[in-house]
C-alpha cells in the first residue's frame, strides 16, 4: 500500500495548550477514514496542518511525499469547518470560481447534484439555510477529482434524507485510489462508509484501526464505542 499521508511526531501547541501531541500516522491511498473525537480533541487542527493553513510546532507532515504547500494543495480538496467562500456570491458564480480555480473540477457533475437537491444556481449563498449552504459547499468540494479529500464536519446541519443522498453521492464520486478523511459527530449515520477510523483523545491518537476490526474486537458499533471511550 502506498502512503499518501505520513505524520511523524506531529505536535501543535497554542500557547501552553497542546492541541495535538506526538501524532504519528501513516495513511494509505484508497481509504475512507473517519476522524473522530470529542470537541476540542484536535480534529480541525489536524486538517489545517495537513492543508498547510497552520504550521506544526514540531514533527513532520508529508502529503504524497511533500511538505504541505502549493503542490500538495493541488491534490487536496478541503472542506473547512467554516466557509471561506464569499457569501454574497451566487451558486452560479461559485461554480465559475471552482471551474477557474481548480482544473480537476467537474462542473457537469456539480450541476447534476445541485439540481437533484433543488439548489437554484441564481441564489446567493447568503440567502440559503444553514443546511443548504453546507450542501452547496460539499457538492463543490466533492466535484473535484482529487487524490485527497479532507472534510471537516461535512453534514452536521443537513437533514437526514439529504444526508443519505449526500453519502451515496460521496461514495459514487469516490475514486478507488483517492483517500477521504471525514470528521464528524454523526457517527451512527456515517460509520457504514468508513474503512478505518482514527480516534483522537485530547490531541493524541487513541486508536487507528479498521472499522470491522474495532467492531469485532469490542462487539459494538463505532458509535457505541465512541460513547463508551469518551463518556463524560
Ligand atoms: N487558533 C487557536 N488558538 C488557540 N487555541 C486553539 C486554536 N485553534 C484550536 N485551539 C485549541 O486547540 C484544541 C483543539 O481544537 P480543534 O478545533 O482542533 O478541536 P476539534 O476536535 O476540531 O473540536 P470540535 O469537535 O469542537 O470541532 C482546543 O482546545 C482548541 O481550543
Amino acid at each position: 500500500m502506498t502512503a499518501l499521508i505520513e505524520l511523524k511526531n506531529l505536535t501543535k501547541t497554542f500557547g501552553r495548550k497542546a492541541a495535538l501531541s506526538q501524532v504519528s500516522l501513516t495513511i494509505p491511498e484508497g481509504k475512507i477514514i473517519g476522524l473522530l473525537g470529542p470537541n476540542g480533541s484536535g480534529k480541525s487542527t489536524l486538517f489545517k496542518l495537513m492543508n498547510g493553513l497552520l504550521r506544526p510546532t514540531s514533527g513532520e507532515i508529508l502529503i504524497n511525499g511533500l511538505a504541505p504547500g502549493m503542490e500538495s494543495k493541488k491534490i487536496i480538496s478541503y472542506l473547512p469547518e467554516r466557509t471561506y467562500l464569499n457569501e454574497w456570491m451566487k451558486i452560479r458564480d461559485l461554480l465559475a470560481f471552482f471551474r477557474d480555480f481548480y482544473p480537476d473540477f467537474d462542473e457537469v457533475k456539480a450541476k447534476e447534484i445541485l439540481k437533484v437537491l433543488s439548489l437554484e444556481e441564481n441564489h446567493p449563498l447568503k440567502t440559503l439555510s444553514k443546511g443548504n449552504k453546507e450542501k452547496v459547499q460539499l457538492i463543490l468540494v466533492m466535484s473535484r477529482k482529487s487524490k485527497l479529500y479532507l472534510l471537516d464536519e461535512p453534514i452536521g446541519g443537513v437533514d437526514p434524507a439529504a444526508r443519505d443522498f449526500i453519502l451515496k453521492t460521496i461514495l459514487g464520486n469516490y475514486m478507488e485510489d483517492s483517500t477521504m478523511i471525514i470528521s464528524t459527530h454523526l457517527i451512527h449515520d456515517i460509520e457504514q462508509i468508513f474503512d478505518d477510523v482514527i480516534l483522537l483523545k485530547e490531541g493524541e491518537v487513541y486508536a487507528y484501526d479498521r472499522v470491522d476490526h474495532l467492531r469485532e474486537e469490542n462487539e459494538k458499533s463505532i458509535d457505541a464505542l465512541f460513547r463508551e471511550v469518551f463518556k463524560c
